[in-house]
């Protein structure tokens, strides 16, 4: 049965390492989609940009941030879902794993649109978590227009809850990985 993880946090909370180290163990039977894609390949012909250069995790994509969200914004306020299904679309189009694992969840209305789209039964919200100290140590400060607003914020409150939370503040191992795949229920044996 198809599963989607939808993992979220803020900035520097580790949401690439997480779902590599996932991504890692289930091995062919998943795959990684982020939301962030279609924005940046949208936004890189827009403007005639290094598309690799935005998709790494560098001073690039800190660069454009800020400008991407108010633009991305726009287009999610005419069509809330836009950015998932584009996203979703690409990749179910080249392959089709029965897990999925959403690296860069956002907004309220991302986990909606999911749920809506593919059912709640087969939507798992992951949270992930870390002290400003770590996220400091790992290169992140705060910036007005980035860390306060929706897109860093959106999920603060959300109503119903995470299904899962992990702390990440330490190194993870392999123990700790399968740890995390038996509460989320994912087969990697
Ligand atoms: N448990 C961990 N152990 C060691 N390093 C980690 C751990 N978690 C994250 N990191 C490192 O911290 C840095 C930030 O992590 P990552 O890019 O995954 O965060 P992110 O939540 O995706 O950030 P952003 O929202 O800015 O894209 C990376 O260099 C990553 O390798």
């Amino acid at each position: 049965m198809l599963k989607i993880v939808l993992i979220s946090g803020k900035r520097k909370c580790g949401k690439d390492f997480v779902s590599e180290r996932l991504q890692r163990r289930l091995g062919s039977r998943s795959r990684i989609v982020r939301i962030s894609e279609p924005i940046k390949s949208e936004w890189a012909r827009k403007l005639q940009l290094d598309l690799d250069a935005l998709l790494s995790d560098g001073p690039y994509k800190e660069k454009y941030r800020r400008d991407m969200i108010v633009w991305s914004d726009e287009v999610r306020a005419r069509d809330y879902g836009y950015f998932c299904r584009v996203a979703m679309e690409e990749a179910l189009s080249r392959q089709q794993t029965p897990y999925i694992l959403v690296s860069d969840v956002r907004r309220k209305n991302d986990i909606k649109w999911f749920r809506e789209t593919y059912g709640a039964e087969k939507v798992i919200t992951l949270r992930l978590t870390s002290r400003p100290e770590t996220r400091c140590a790992r290169g992140w400060t705060f910036t007005a227009g980035i860390d306060d607003v929706p897109s860093e914020c959106d999920l603060d409150d959300l109503a119903d809850g995470f299904d899962f939370v992990l702390a990440n503040d330490e190194e993870l191992d392999q123990e700790a990985i399968d740890l995390l795949l038996d509460k989320l229920q994912l087969q990697y044996r």
